[in-house]
């Protein structure tokens, strides 16, 4: 067998285009223009690149984008004050910080400063919770990027069993809770799992976001299983140039597998294509409007 390549891109132009489609039509029949605020602290190269990426697909979607980029040493005070300023503002629904934040700054602090309904990461404690309990709420983008293509390419996704190779905040826990919620049997394994390998050998769909690269070969994956690789590791190529790869060795998994998301092409492109839908739906929300649908769980 050898593993279907599910195309992120692809999937994420897809998804983008329905986007933009929505926000079309809310202009014209509500005079409402979607906006996303992206708050940078510090000058790591990477985050900027992301940062103006966002800004760019933003824009491309016909919602506002509105950038604030702000030197390292920003105190607690300021960046606190700015996303006062953001959560009071009606033409910004949705605000992203860009994580990590700089040593000097309480990372779950200003998150949770963030007004929740504009909380478009998901990740205020009020957000973790209403996803928790089943109650709506605001999902964070990768998990919900690997969902959407995780349905498309599944249907339904009841009964299956589901490993989250994982545990952190951003992506592992809320993975496992979007997959518990899809009826799926859900283990969250981690780097103190007894027998990982057997573990993940029982998956039917196998989560990969542990942040080590090409960590997870065939002898991890059963004979035509579904794997999500999450991972996004910076290697240096022999040519000197950087390279991206995950946390899935592809080369050894692709012909056990029966399908895969590549890195780059996978999981990236759509948790930006998801930052998206979860502005377009934090504006919906707040002017009471329909939601769009099949891009919201
Ligand atoms: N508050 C916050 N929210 C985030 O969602 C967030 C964050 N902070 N900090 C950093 C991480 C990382 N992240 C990525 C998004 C898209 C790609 C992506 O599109 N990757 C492309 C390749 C891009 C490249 O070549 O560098 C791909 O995988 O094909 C990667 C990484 C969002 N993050």
């Amino acid at each position: 067998m050898t593993a279907t390549i599910i195309d992120g891109k692809l999937f994420a132009a897809g998804v983008r285009a329905r986007v933009a489609d929505h926000v079309a039509r809310l202009k014209e029949e509500s005079g409402i223009t979607p906006g996303l605020a992206c708050v940078l602290v510090g000058d790591n190269p990477a985050s900027e690149i992301y940062v103006r990426n966002k800004g760019k697909q933003t824009v491309e979607a016909g919602m506002h984008s509105f950038q604030h980029k702000l030197p390292a040493e920003t105190s607690q005070e300021q960046l606190l004050a700015l996303i006062e300023q953001l959560n009071t503002d009606p033409s910004v629904n949705g605000i992203l910080v860009q994580l990590p934040l700089p040593g000097h700054l309480d990372e779950s602090l200003v998150i949770n400063a963030i007004a929740p309904e504009k909380d478009v990461d998901g990740f205020h404690i009020q957000n973790v919770g209403r996803l928790a309990t089943g109650q709506e709420a605001m999902v964070p983008c990768t998990p919900l990027g690997c969902l959407m293509m995780l349905r498309d390419l599944h249907g339904s996704l009841s009964g299956l069993n589901a490993v989250v190779v994982g545990r952190s905040n951003i992506v592992g826990k809320p993975m496992a809770q979007l997959l518990l919620r899809e009826s799926c049997t859900v283990t969250i394994a981690h780097s103190r799992t007894k027998d990982l390998q057997a573990v993940c050998r029982q998956a039917d769909i196998l989560v990969a976001a542990v942040g080590r690269t090409k960590m997870i070969t065939s002898d991890y994956v059963k004979e035509g299983a579904t794997v999500i690789d999450v991972g996004i590791n910076r290697i240096e190529k022999p040519d000197g140039k950087t390279g991206l790869v995950g946390d899935v060795d592809f080369e050894s998994v692709s012909p056990r597998a029966g399908a895969i998301t590549p890195v780059p092409g996978g999981v990236g492109p759509m948790t930006i294509a998801c930052l998206l839908v979860n502005t377009l739906t934090a504006a919906c929300r707040t002017h009471g409007l329909p939601e769009p649908k099949g891009l919201t769980v």
